[in-house]
């Protein structure tokens, strides 16, 4: 059990380092709390609200992702290469694409 809490310790430690270094990670939460009180005020469907919650957990997922392999790459690559290039511009790449699908699904749930 406590070698399971120091694990979960060093993912919040993760969570935090993202959210102090990451301002698209914060600007990602903001857009999340303001989806949850828009899902509150127009009172969501329980398949809604997972969905919502869902999509929430993905796009902050991916954005940790991204951190994770940005500080990767600035460990292996702190010179310009264009690998690193590659790397970090695909990671980023995956957080667009994720963002934008749970926009469009955001844009469904709340205006349909
Ligand atoms: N080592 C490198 N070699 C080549 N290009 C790099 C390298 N590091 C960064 N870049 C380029 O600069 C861009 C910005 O990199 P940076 O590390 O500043 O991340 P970022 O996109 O500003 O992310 P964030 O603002 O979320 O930290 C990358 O997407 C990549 O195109």
């Amino acid at each position: 059990m406590s070698r399971f809490l120091v694990s979960l310790g060093y993912a919040l430690e993760g969570i935090r380092f993202g959210i102090k270094t990451q301002r698209h990670l914060r600007f990602h939460l903001v857009a999340a709390c303001l989806a949850l009180a828009a899902g509150l005020w127009k009172g969501l469907q329980p398949v809604a609200w997972g969905l919502l919650v869902l999509l929430i957990a993905a796009v902050v997922a991916a954005e940790l992702i991204n951190t994770a392999i940005e500080a990767v790459v600035d460990l292996v690559s702190p010179l310009p290469h264009p690998l690193a290039k590659a790397a970090k511009d695909t990671a980023a790449g995956a957080v667009l694409v994720l963002a934008a699908a749970a926009l469009v699904i955001a844009v469904v749930l709340f205006c349909c």
